[in-house]
């Protein structure tokens, strides 16, 4: 009996402490409006367990000033920008504010996760100086191959297209991050790799985590009732630090036998330009590299994902791109490839099309307010949670009309509707580290949709009596979002 009333006692003093605290930090100038909440526990009753982004831009329109919503969950401040106004002036004008990152106390703290590519800015120029326009043509030739990989296999095996998505993004970036050629999709790296990104978003899961909003439990010892979450941040800690370690131990031995092949970690650890990389610089390596894989792979995935229920979804859409692949190859007499893009106009609108109707990451990564700020007469108190909501951004009917519709004409003609790549990718000092591999690797996703255009038509599954099923449209919830694709009819042109 003794540990469960110590721990009781516990739990009412920190919520006594946490109700202290919000009311001393009442203030004259007024926090946004939000939802109707309770004393102590703010919203955390009715905050949505999925596809929250669409209830933060439904609070918007209901509660909000203009959009903008506040609202805490035991006592963590967090205010939502429903609209690209909004993020812009304050994520990207007042980046000098706006640029840190919440550190929770479950995947950061406890997790010690401080030298994460997520927290950290240093991994910026680390990025920066391996992935520059003259390194990225490095990596073509693979990319290349790689698309023809995938595309022979959803010849192949039609039905396990998710499968070939996922392998292929994986062997894109760990060629990248580490110079190792995947070549089975039970890969033992990819396997490892992948098994991260399951406990990163476990751990990364809004409100899963009373520790997270009550940070004192973190004391608590490991043993204590309850307190099992410590003893899972400790084993889940261990585990994703070793994953790190295999692949870039990897990387190292092929070095040392000068059989490395060049990649980011091999560069940064001996550049050309300089000394090698010392313990402190090469632990950040290691760690930079692991973060490429969850940064990369997931979003570039949730993408190709889209593009391939699109074409489903849409066969007109899907007519009018392949018309423009096969007027290439009819010209060219040859398969196109990464030097051949400015050849595929209406599919570069089809690809914003896939970024503004399923944004891989439909609220960003969160910021967090170094210091207290007033926005429209609004206190925003400091370590305020400011999340960007994209989806709503991507959905605004007044910028995207009938923006349900996939329609990748809106973005064609002498009056086109805004590019979505100035939301898709985040605001300001923390906008997508990737965005310059992204455009790498987004030449490479390119010629995966012209190849498969060029390969295959993509129609909605039929049941066995040869009738079309109607695909429902449903997406995950996490930080990185998919449409989720059951089955698709795949025939060869
Ligand atoms: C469809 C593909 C992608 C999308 C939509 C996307 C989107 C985003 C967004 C919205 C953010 C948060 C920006 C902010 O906080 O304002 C972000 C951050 C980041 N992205 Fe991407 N991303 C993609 C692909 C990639 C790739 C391929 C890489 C690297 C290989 C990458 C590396 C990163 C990193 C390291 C950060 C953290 C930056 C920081 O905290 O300073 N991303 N991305």
């Amino acid at each position: 009996m003794f540990p469960l009333n110590v721990g009781v006692l516990t739990c009412i003093g920190g919520v006594i402490l946490v109700y202290v605290a919000f009311t001393l930090n009442r203030r004259s100038t007024p926090y946004l409006p939000g939802p109707p909440s309770l004393p102590i526990l703010g919203v955390a009753l009715k905050h949505p367990k999925t596809e929250f982004w669409k209830t933060y831009a439904e609070w918007g329109r209901k509660y909000g000033y203009q959009g903008l919503i506040s609202f805490h969950v035991l006592g963590r401040r967090m205010v939502v920008l429903n609209s690209a106004a909004d993020a812009i002036n304050l994520l990207s004008k007042r980046s000098y504010i706006y640029s840190d990152r919440p550190f929770p106390t479950m995947g950061g703290l406890l997790m010690r996760r401080e030298k994460s590519i997520f927290y950290m800015r240093i991994y910026r120029k680390l990025m920066h100086r391996s992935f520059n326009p003259s390194a990225a043509q490095m990596y073509w030739k693979m990319q290349e191959q790689e698309a023809r990989t995938l595309v022979d296999n959803i010849v192949k095996f039609p039905e396990k297209l998710v499968e070939h998505l996922r392998r292929n993004a994986a062997a894109v970036i760990m060629k990248i991050a580490y110079g190792y050629s995947v070549t089975r999709n039970d890969d033992h790296f990819v396997v490892t790799a992948e098994e991260h990104m399951r406990i990163a978003s476990l751990v990364g899961a809004p409100g899963k985590w009373i520790v997270d909003s009550l940070p004192f439990l973190r004391f608590l010892p490991e043993w204590f009732p309850g307190a099992g979450f410590k003893r899972q941040a400790r084993q889940w800690s261990e585990k994703m630090y070793l994953q790190s370690v295999e692949p870039h131990s990897w990387v190292k031995q092929q070095m040392a036998a000068e059989t490395a092949v060049p990649s980011f970690t091999s560069s940064l650890l001996r550049p050309s330009d300089g000394p090698p990389a010392d313990a402190e610089a090469e632990d950040l390596i290691l760690w930079a590299a692991g973060g490429l894989y969850a940064a990369g792979a997931d979003t570039t995935v949730s993408a190709t994902t889209t593009f391939f229920f699109a074409m489903m979804m849409y066969p007109a859409v899907q007519r009018r791109a392949q018309a423009e692949v096969d007027a290439f190859f009819a010209a060219e007499n040859r398969i196109p490839t990464l030097h051949d893009q400015a050849a595929f106009p209406y599919l570069a609108c089809v690809i914003k099309e896939v970024l503004r109707w399923a944004p891989a990451t439909p609220i960003g990564l969160f910021h967090c307010t170094s210091q207290p700020d007033t926005y429209k007469q609004f206190l925003i108190p400091a370590k305020t949670t400011i999340i960007a909501n994209i989806w709503a951004m991507m959905h605004d009917e007044t910028v995207y009309p009938d923006s349900f519709v996939f329609a990748p004409e809106r973005f064609m003609g002498s009056n086109p509707q805004t590019d979505p790549r100035e939301c898709a990718f985040g605001f300001g000092r923390r906008v997508c580290a990737g965005y310059a591999t992204l455009l790498l690797l987004w030449h490479a996703t390119d010629l995966q949709m012209v190849l498969s255009l060029l390969t295959v038509n993509i129609s909605k599954p039929v049941d066995e009596n040869g009738r079309t099923i109607e695909p429902e449209i449903g997406f995950t919830t996490a930080i990185v979002s998919y449409v989720r694709l059951s089955s698709a009819y795949f025939s060869t042109i």
